[in-house]
This record gives C-alpha cells, structure tokens and sequence, in this order.
C-alpha cells in the first residue's frame, strides 16, 4: 500500500455563534483555507489535484448541494478539478480527511484536499411542503443543530436526542459527576488559553478580513469560544437539559462557526511539488454505539484508531 502524507493544514479561527465570522457566508468561509492552501504551496500544479472531499454537516443553507465542489471553485482552482461533500455529522471533516487518505494509500490518486465547513450562525430555518391540497399547516424547523423532519419510526425505535440530552445520558450511563465534568472543561479553557497566549495557533489560522457595514475591515484571528473561567463560575451554572442536569453552558461544546483544509499527498506528489511530508500511513475505523444519537461514545474509539498507525 502507498503512503499518504499530510504536508499542510490551516483553519479559520472558530468563530462564536453570531460571533465575528457570522456574517461571511459559508461556502465563501469554506474557500478561505483551500486559498490559502493554494497560496502557502505555490509550487504545486493546482490544476493536477486529484480532488477535494469536505466534511459538512448541515447542508440546509449556503453550503447545500457540493458545498466541497463549490469552494473549490470560489477558491480559483480549475473548474476540472473535482469535490464532493460528506456527511458523518460531528466527525464529517475527520473522516473527508480519512477517505481521501485511503484513496492516496490505494494508489488510485496522488493529491487530494480534505476539510469541511460549517457555520451554525448561517444555519437556515427550513419549511416542508404541504401534505395535502389546500393546507395551510406550515412548520418552521430550526436546523442549525440536532433534528428535524423527525421520522416518528425513528424516534420510537432510537430517540432522537440532541448532543446536550446525548450527554446527559452518557454521564448518567457512566456515572460521570458533575464535579468531572467541569474540571475536564476548565482544564480545556485552561489549556486552550495557554496555547492562544504562547501563539501555538498562529501557524494554522488564516486570519479573516470580514467587511463591515461602515468603516474598516474586521480581522478575525482568534478563537472566540474559549473564555477565561473558574472553578466556582462552572459550579454555579445550571444545567441545560434538565435543572439538576450535569451538562451545562460552560462544560458542553459550544456552536460555532469555521473550516479547515489538509493538502494530502502521496511519495510521488510530495517529490514532484517539493512538499513536505507530515504523518505517513495511518489508518482508523468507525464504530457505532447502541444509540443513534449517541455521538459522543462513537467518537471515542475513532480517535484512538486515529493515531494508530496502520
Ligand atoms: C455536527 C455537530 O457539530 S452537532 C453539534 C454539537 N454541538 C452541540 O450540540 C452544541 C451544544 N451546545 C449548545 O447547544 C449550547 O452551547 C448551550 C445550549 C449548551 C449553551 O448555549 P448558550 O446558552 O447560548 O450559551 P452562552 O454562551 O450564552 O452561555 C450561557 C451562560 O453561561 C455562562 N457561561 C458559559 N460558559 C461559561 C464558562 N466557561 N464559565 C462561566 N460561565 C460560562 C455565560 O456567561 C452565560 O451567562 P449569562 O446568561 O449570565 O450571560
């Protein structure tokens, strides 16, 4: 088998819900790092790339059809050049980034980009057609997380559970304390602080110029979901799912808004464009957990996988 090698990786900053990169639309925000990809790498022949995979999981708004294909596109790469969009919720950037590895690895391709895009800020509201003649029921879904069009089937059989309610249920099932929770999520600010202070981020963000409605360009090169916090600020939030809840507004992820590109490359492509290679030959597996909705535990057994080498 071939190796595959990841030779660059830039992200925007993660923006907040209605933060500072709200207002830039998502299939521009998901051309940002294949530009800047393009502009970090000038020695590779663009026109030659394989192709691009992007991890999205919405689909509803601006990022609906081949949010991959057309980012590609608003990012001056040649209209030959092909994308396609994939969908494993949470994990959908991670596993673009695996499948285009495999396809470096089974020798079929040399060059690829692998990312993904989201902004919940844009997320769309959503309405289903009528039924019926003559209907006037119209019900406005909300899609920028969780469910909707809910299959009644699904629901008995699986629930339908969102993220905040999947946690409840995983620190319930694994006795998980409140007290855990919260040390786990200072610890996260804590360490995500440190790393913006000492500039560890510097090196995969693409600063964002967002226009303004008067005066100057904003730029957005920051993180804006981390905050500074303590211990007794989180043991003083309420719970979110339910008022004696674990889960809370300080130790649940957040919603947020950003995208991310990898340049992939096989032995051949690294020579040929002088790149330089990161990782070789890596492989994982995704596993399914007993409920649908369960994400959480899905996700934890891939991340190991992922730095298994192969
Ligand atoms: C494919 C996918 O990605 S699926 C999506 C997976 N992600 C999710 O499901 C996201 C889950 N998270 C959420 O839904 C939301 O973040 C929620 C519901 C938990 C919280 O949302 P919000 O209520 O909007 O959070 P917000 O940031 O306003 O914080 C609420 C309060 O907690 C406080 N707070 C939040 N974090 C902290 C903290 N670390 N320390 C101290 N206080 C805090 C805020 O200051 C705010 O206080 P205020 O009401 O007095 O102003």
């Amino acid at each position: 088998m071939n190796n595959a090698y990841i030779c660059d990786a830039v992200r925007t900053p993660i923006g907040r819900y209605g933060g500072g990169l709200s207002t830039v639309r998502t299939d521009d925000l998901a051309a940002l790092p294949i530009k800047a990809l393009m502009e970090r790498n000038p020695n590779v022949d663009w026109s030659k790339l394989d192709d691009v995979i992007y991890g999205c999981a919405n689909q509803a708004g601006e990022d609906n059809r081949n949010v991959a294909r057309m980012a590609l596109l608003l990012a001056g790469i040649d209209v030959q050049v092909p994308g396609a969009t994939l969908n494993r919720l949470c994990a959908s950037s991670l596993d673009a980034v695996g499948t285009a590895a495999r396809a470096i690895k089974s020798g079929e391709v040399d060059l690829m980009i692998a990312g993904g895009v989201e902004s919940m800020s844009r997320a769309p509201f959503v309405m289903g057609k009528a039924e019926s003649a003559y209907s006037r029921a119209a019900k406005i879904e909300d899609t920028t997380i969780g469910w909707r069009f809910i299959n009644p089937k699904m629901k008995a059989a699986f629930g339908v559970d969102s993220m905040p309610e999947t946690a409840e249920n995983v620190a319930d099932d694994f006795k998980i304390s409140r007290a855990d929770q919260d040390a786990f999520a200072l610890r996260s600010q804590q360490r995500a602080a440190k790393s913006i202070a000492d500039g560890v981020f510097k090196e995969e963000i693409i600063p964002v110029s967002v226009p303004q409605r008067k005066g100057d360009p904003v730029v957005v090169d920051t993180d804006e979901h981390p905050r500074a916090t303590t211990p007794e600020a989180l043991a003083k939030l309420k719970g979110v799912v339910r008022p004696d809840g674990s889960v809370t507004a300080g130790n649940a992820s957040g919603v947020n808004d950003g995208s991310c590109a990898v340049l992939l490359a096989s032995d051949e492509a690294v020579k040929k464009y002088g790149l330089t290679p990161g990782r070789a030959s890596w492989g994982w597996l995704w596993l399914a957990w007993r409920h649908a909705s369960w994400v959480s535990v899905q996700f934890r057994p891939c991340v190991k996988c992922w730095k298994k080498p192969a």
